[in-house]
């Protein structure tokens, strides 16, 4: 049998970097929006004891991949023969602040989970997850959330579900680089949940990336024509919301010949948690090898 699960975009809607830590990490105040969008994942379990990784895209099918370090997490845990042959449908832009990568990993901790009977809990997985990537808890919990911390302390947030157009122009940015920077905005105010909600949303990496990109300073520009619009986590991807979807595609017909985009619907439950608790998996291992 294979278990096919999602694993979708977030969007930050707000960014605030509020210090540094001594181990070099930042402290952070951002909104993760979840989003319906994203890649799709097949687990086939076996027992080979191996973890094998296959995509169309060949740099991504390697052991340096989320999905398979995720995967060797778990393994170290589960019996000696439990194997898995996973596939990756990629269908998100990488390194586009996105959480791509982080959302693949957080579907694979909660399928290796299901398929090799492991019965740890959201938060057990939500803890290993962290060991991969300070975005890879609100994945694994699969809620829109208030986070602070590096991004580990999540208090779920209800929000209207809207309509995003989101564009990625053709840059790759470096997450560690723009962290590194020494011109990063790093001290803004640590405020209440309730005043962040309810103030303007910025995102404090935005003025420096916009300066050394000026290929999203430009995108910005051009969205901005359609809808007020902002950057999402390090880059480079940037979004608007849009009343209704026709109005997101009216833009997405119009989208620089150098950009990718795609509209997606922000909710307050991942696909891949309603996928979780929406179906019955009990006699899935009983099947699965
Ligand atoms: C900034 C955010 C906002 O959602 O998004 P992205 O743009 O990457 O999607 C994330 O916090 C990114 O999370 P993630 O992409 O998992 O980052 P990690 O792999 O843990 O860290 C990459 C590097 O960024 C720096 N880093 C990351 C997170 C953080 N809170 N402080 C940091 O200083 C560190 O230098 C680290 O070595
Ligand atoms: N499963 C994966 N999907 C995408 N990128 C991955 C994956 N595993 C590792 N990576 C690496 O992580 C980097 C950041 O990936 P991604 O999560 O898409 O971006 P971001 O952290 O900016 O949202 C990529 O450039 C890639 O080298």
């Amino acid at each position: 049998m294979t278990l096919t699960l999602p694993a979708v975009a977030k969007l930050n809607l707000f960014l605030h970097i509020t210090g540094k830590r001594p181990d070099g990490y930042h402290n952070l105040q951002t909104l993760f929006q979840m989003l319906d969008t994203g890649d799709v994942l097949h687990f086939t379990p076996n027992e080979s004891g191996e973890i094998n990784l296959s995509c169309d895209i060949a740099e991504l099918a390697g052991q340096d991949n989320l999905i398979y370090r995720a995967a060797m997490l778990l393994k170290s845990l589960a019996s000696a023969n439990a194997g898995c042959q996973i596939r990756l449908e990629k269908h998100l832009p990488m390194g586009g602040g996105l959480g791509g990568g982080s959302s693949d990993a957080a579907t694979t901790l909660h399928a290796l989970n299901l398929l090799w009977q492991l019965q740890l809990t959201t938060a057990e997985l939500a803890a290993l997850g962290l060991k991969l990537g300070a975005d890879v808890p609100v994945f694994v919990h699969g809620q829109t959330a208030f986070a602070e911390g590096v991004g580990e302390h999540l208090q779920p947030v209800s929000l209207p579900e809207k309509t995003y157009l989101v564009v990625t122009p053709a840059c790759h940015i470096s997450t560690a680089a723009i962290f590194q920077h020494p011109d990063l905005k790093r001290d803004t105010p640590k405020i209440s949940m309730t005043e962040l909600l309810s103030s303007p949303w910025q995102n404090d990496c935005q003025p420096l990336v916009e300066r050394l990109y000026p290929i999203v300073a430009i995108t910005l520009q051009w969205l901005l024509e359609y809808a007020p619009c902002r950057m999402t986590g390090t880059g480079a991807s940037v979004f608007a919301e849009f009343p209704d979807a026709a109005s997101a595609q009216h833009a997405l017909a119009n989208l620089p010949a150098n950009c990718r985009g795609f509209i997606a619907r922000g909710v307050n439950r991942s696909p891949l948690l309603a996928a979780l608790t929406d179906t019955d998996y009990s006699n899935l291992s009983r099947h699965s090898v």
